[in-house]
């Protein structure tokens, strides 16, 4: 019987490391098109944002000096002398007892000193405003670069760029982003039982989960899936596809078949090509162990668990660490959060624990959500999740933990 050898995750990610080494090169696209990528550069903003003051309101732009005993028994009758409109630059200065119209997001006069909002006001005629509130020094005005100032360090290389942060760009004029290029991962679902999208179910099959996880998991961190029909658990059918996706890919993730079974063909299709060498047959983690390791001329191959849970984590927890290796990102992201039970484990093998976190007592706190890993739905709601270290027999509630953060 074939017992796995297993490999701790420290060295794992070394071996991974050191045999797969590449130079990312870095490309240049639009905006749009950097969304869920790893920029390559530090990028600054053009301009300030905003270049000029603002109204925060719609109302009048007045002298504080005017206004500062307003009130609703004691308004103060002003002069407007001009209105200030949306995109245009509003040349006027107040003087004494004088107002500008000034609508939301339009510019205010050079020397105003804050917005009375148009509710506390009374129009009198065209030329005369009663204001009936007073207001703070500059308040309701957005000064020049209060939100992004020109040449501030927006992003530092190596961020991910996400949904919120195309908008800062956009906002700070920036129409073209260094990011590092895509490495193109060949998807390969195996198993009798994997039926592809298309087809119904049937039997005791089931539909492919795997491959699209790991499709979304992959997109998200800059990379080029792509997914290749599932293949039976027929060693020809497993070797040719791996030939087609070793001419079209960078690296290869094959699920399933990577256990002990005696259907489980995936170590024997990669022994079956010359130019091969498994270099992991088992990690000490769990879920996740019986993981596959190998190089096929020169690409990294992995044979992942055909259990959808152990298969997320084993990219979650690894793969993505090598990927972010490989774009000398060696910042971890985490939230610190109290867990909330007292939780048990083997030593031996790192383990990963999907949480939810809530707040109590005003700190953050985190639960642990069980699930078996042939399921995929609880995972699925997870907030993130927690490693518990090889050597540690368990964490205590009350203990403070790292949860990283999907
Ligand atoms: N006797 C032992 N049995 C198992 C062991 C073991 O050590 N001894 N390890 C268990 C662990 S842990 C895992 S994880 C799985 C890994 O199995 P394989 O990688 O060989 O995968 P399969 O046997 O092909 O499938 C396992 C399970 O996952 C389902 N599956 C497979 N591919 C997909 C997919 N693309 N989408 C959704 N579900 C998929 C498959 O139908 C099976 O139910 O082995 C344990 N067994
Ligand atoms: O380790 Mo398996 O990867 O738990 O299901």
């Amino acid at each position: 019987m074939k017992l796995f050898d297993v490999t701790t995750v420290d060295n794992v990610l070394e071996i991974m490391k050191n045999k797969f080494k590449k130079d990312i090169m870095s490309e240049k696209v639009s905006l749009i098109d950097s969304l869920n990528r790893y920029i390559s550069d530090d990028i600054k903003s053009n301009i300030n944002v905003p270049h000029f003051r603002k109204s925060l309101v719609d109302g009048y732009s007045v002298l504080f000096n005017d206004v500062f005993l307003a009130s609703e028994s004691n308004p103060v009758c002003l002069n407007k002398i001009d209105e200030s409109y949306m995109g245009k630059i509003c040349n006027t200065l107040l003087e004494e007892e004088t107002c500008v119209y000034t609508p939301t997001g339009a510019m205010v006069p050079k020397n105003s000193q804050g917005v009375v909002m148009i509710e506390y006001c009374e129009v009198l005629n065209e030329k005369e405003i009663l204001i009936q509130n007073s207001i703070a020094f500059n308040e309701n005005i957005v000064e020049v670069g209060e939100d992004i100032k020109e040449n501030e360090v927006l992003y530092e290389k190596g961020h991910l760029i996400n949904e919120r942060d195309i908008g800062v760009l956009a906002g700070s004029n920036i129409k073209e982003i260094d990011v590092y290029e895509k490495l193109t991962v060949g998807i390969i679902s195996t198993g009798d039982e994997i039926l592809d999208i298309s087809e119904d179910i049937k039997e005791a099959k089931i539909k492919d989960i795997n491959a699209y996880i790991l499709y979304g998991q992959l997109k998200n961190i800059n990379l080029n899936p792509i997914i290749y029909p599932s293949a039976k658990d027929n060693l020809n059918d497993i070797i040719n596809l791996i030939k087609k996706a070793l001419n079209e890919c960078d690296i290869i993730l094959i699920s399933g078949g990577s256990s002990v079974g005696k259907k489980d063909e995936t170590l024997k299709a990669i022994e079956s090509f010359e130019n091969s060498e498994v270099l992991v047959e088992g990690i000490a983690i769990k879920p996740g162990k019986p993981t596959i390791i190998a190089n096929i001329c020169n690409k990294l191959v992995m044979g992942l668990p055909g259990h959808p849970l152990s298969c997320a984590f084993v990219i979650e927890a690894i793969f993505k660490q090598y990927i972010k290796s490989l774009y000398n990102i060696d910042k971890e992201e985490y939230t610190l959060c109290e867990f909330t039970y007292n939780y048990h484990k083997a030593k031996g093998r790192e383990e990963y624990l999907g949480v939810n976190i809530g707040k109590k007592d005003n700190k953050l706190v985190c639960v642990p959500i069980f699930s078996k890993s042939s399921t995929i739905k609880q995972f699925a709601k997870c907030d993130g999740y927690i490693k518990i270290d090889r050597d540690l027999e368990g964490i205590k509630n009350g203990d403070i933990v790292k949860v990283y953060t999907f």
